[in-house]
């Protein structure tokens, strides 16, 4: 008779799971053998996978344009338990997010996301129903058609960065800052904020804040092999990084129902001029289920986020190349004196009569893109490319900067010195604008930025506006010698150029705030 006791019961568990064990192990084998080869990529190894091969894990876009000498368009690699594709070419990033789109939309699932209430935030959100209802509020306002509408906000929050320039020319960062701050808050809620200490402001940075301080790729990747550090009472002595997820999340919702609460109550008497919020609910004339009205109050509150850091960013890269090219500078400064005169400042009806001003843009967003690797996007199934098997739920990251900066090295033709800054490559020999828009700053496929019309028209006006009456030189020492500009630029998701030393100085007449405010037409409540 059997001995049915413990020892025979672990046995035959021990057993089992070996021969479950060899079971999965044989199907992955010949899954393997039978399925085309991975992309070429760097060596792994256990635990840090190819991290060790990339010179600077801060700033892997570098270490991405090596790796392409070796291996070349479409690499596969590990960062440290992440599988990823990067993508290092135009012609595979569009093969792939745009031609194949069904299958390249989706985006990385992070467990770090819903703690911080990620994921209620476009950007990350899987490909599916949510994303589309998403993208759907966003795209009703920020479509082509419907940005005109906006001129108006956009003229007088560029107005209010010019005053702020010429009070405090020092504080350069925070006055491109309350730029976007200005125009996305009044395209989302219709509300101007007055000044950079406003609640909503403020109360949205703190949120921005509090999350890209704790999710740092390092802390990412801890909490990621880690995932039991998340299940830490918040009063646990080491849990910092749990109590500020609760701070952040706290903050997410707590801001987002206060101010789509705020434009609700002015719609009820009629006060509320279009914007995201109001147009939204229309649109459902009084039948928004709570689904949608949840999704209408993130994707208002998400807008800020989207919209703040990528402008400040291109606009300071935008005053980092007017400082190190002062012909530049000069050359778009004549072009506007000549169209537009001295007694008006540029507005939006003078732009197809500056071209050389939208090559500057356009250069602006090549030179150094914000987004150095786009926003990762992943697979949804798997998909075979080039004879290359590309797994299902793999990381994908379009290397941006290595399509900008060594088109060079492949198309001789299209952006030759790449690391140089010369608008005139958008600008054929007659002067007229090339049809390079420089898309390729706002993403790919049905990700590709949903804002990018808006950015476009907020761009152009801040850098119209700015050429008109201000001009940036280098500072000086006590000797009265020029202080060189090295420019060095910040690591992260999003790269901008950190403060450098500079001198902004006006060029219209009288200089005074009296004769600003002649020129824009703001009231000294508006300043
Ligand atoms: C200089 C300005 C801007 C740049 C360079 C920029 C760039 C980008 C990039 C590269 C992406 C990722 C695309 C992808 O996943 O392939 C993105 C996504 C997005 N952007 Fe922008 N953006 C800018 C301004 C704005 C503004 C003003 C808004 C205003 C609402 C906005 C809203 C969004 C949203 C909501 C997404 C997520 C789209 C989705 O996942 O479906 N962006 N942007």
């Amino acid at each position: 008779m059997i001995d049915a006791g413990p020892v025979f019961y672990l046995a035959t568990l021990a057993f089992l799971l070996t021969v479950s064990g060899l079971l999965s192990w044989c199907r992955k084998f010949w899954d393997r053998r039978s399925r085309p080869p991975l992309p070429p990529g760097p060596p792994s190894f256990p635990i840090v996978g190819s991290v060790l091969s990339l010179d600077d894990p801060t700033r892997p876009w570098l270490g991405f344009n090596v790796w392409k000498y070796t291996y070349g368009d479409i690499i596969y690699a590990r960062l440290l338990s992440k599988p990823i594709v990067v993508v290092n070419s135009e012609e595979v990033a569009h093969d792939l997010f745009d031609l194949r789109s069904a299958i390249y939309s989706d985006k990385p699932r992070s467990i770090m996301h819903e703690p911080f209430s990620l994921d209620c935030t476009i950007g990350v959100m899987p490909y599916g129903d949510r994303w589309r209802l998403h993208r759907r509020i966003f795209h009703q306002p920020f479509r082509r058609a419907a940005v005109p509408i906006y001129y108006p906000v956009l003229l007088r929050s560029a107005h209010r960065m010019l005053s702020g320039f010429l009070q405090d020319p020092a504080e350069y960062s925070s006055h491109f800052q309350m730029f976007p701050s200005s125009f996305i808050l009044s395209t989302v809620y219709d509300y101007e904020p007055k000044t950079k200490d406003d609640h909503l402001v403020h109360g949205i940075l703190r949120y921005v804040e509090l999350a890209s301080a704790n999710l740092g790729l390092g802390a990412v990747m801890v909490m990621e092999t880690f995932p039991l550090l998340l299940r830490l009472p918040t009063w646990f002595p080491l849990a910092t990084f749990k109590r500020a997820a609760v701070n952040s999340s706290q903050t997410f919702h707590s801001v987002k129902d206060v101010a789509f609460q705020d434009v609700k109550e002015r719609m009820s008497t009629g006060r509320v001029a279009p914007c995201l919020v109001a147009d939204n609910l229309n649109r459902m004339s009084g039948f928004a289920d709570d689904i949608f009205t949840e999704a209408v109050k993130e994707a208002a509150f998400v807008a800020f986020g989207a919209a703040s850091e990528t402008t400040v960013g291109t606009l300071l890269v935008f005053l980092l190349a007017m400082v190190l090219h002062p012909e530049v500078q000069a050359k778009a400064q004549a072009d506007i004196d000549r169209v537009v005169g001295k007694d008006r400042l540029p507005d939006f009806d003078d732009r197809p009569a500056l071209p050389y001003v939208e090559a500057i843009m356009r250069e602006t967003l090549r030179w150094h893109p914000v987004f150095p690797l786009g926003v990762p996007h992943a697979t949804t199934t798997s998909d075979i490319y080039k004879g290359y098997f590309i797994p299902e739920g793999v990381t994908v990251i379009a290397n941006i900067w290595q399509a900008h900066t060594t088109a060079m090295t492949h198309n001789e033709k299209k952006y030759p010195s790449p690391d140089e800054f010369k608008p005139e490559r958008f600008l054929h020999e007659d002067g007229s604008l090339t049809s390079d828009s420089m898309s390729l700053a706002f993403g790919w496929g049905r990700r590709a930025c949903v804002g990018r019309h808006i950015a476009d028209a907020a761009l152009w006006i801040a850098i119209a506006s700015f050429l008109a009456t201000f001009s940036v030189h280098k500072a000086l020492d006590e000797h009265g010698e020029e202080i060189p500009v090295i420019p060095k630029f910040s690591p992260g998701l999003t790269s901008h150029p950190e403060t450098f030393p500079c001198r902004i100085v006006p060029r219209f007449q009288d200089a005074s705030l009296e004769k600003l405010m002649q020129l824009t037409g703001l009231v000294a409540e508006q300043l």
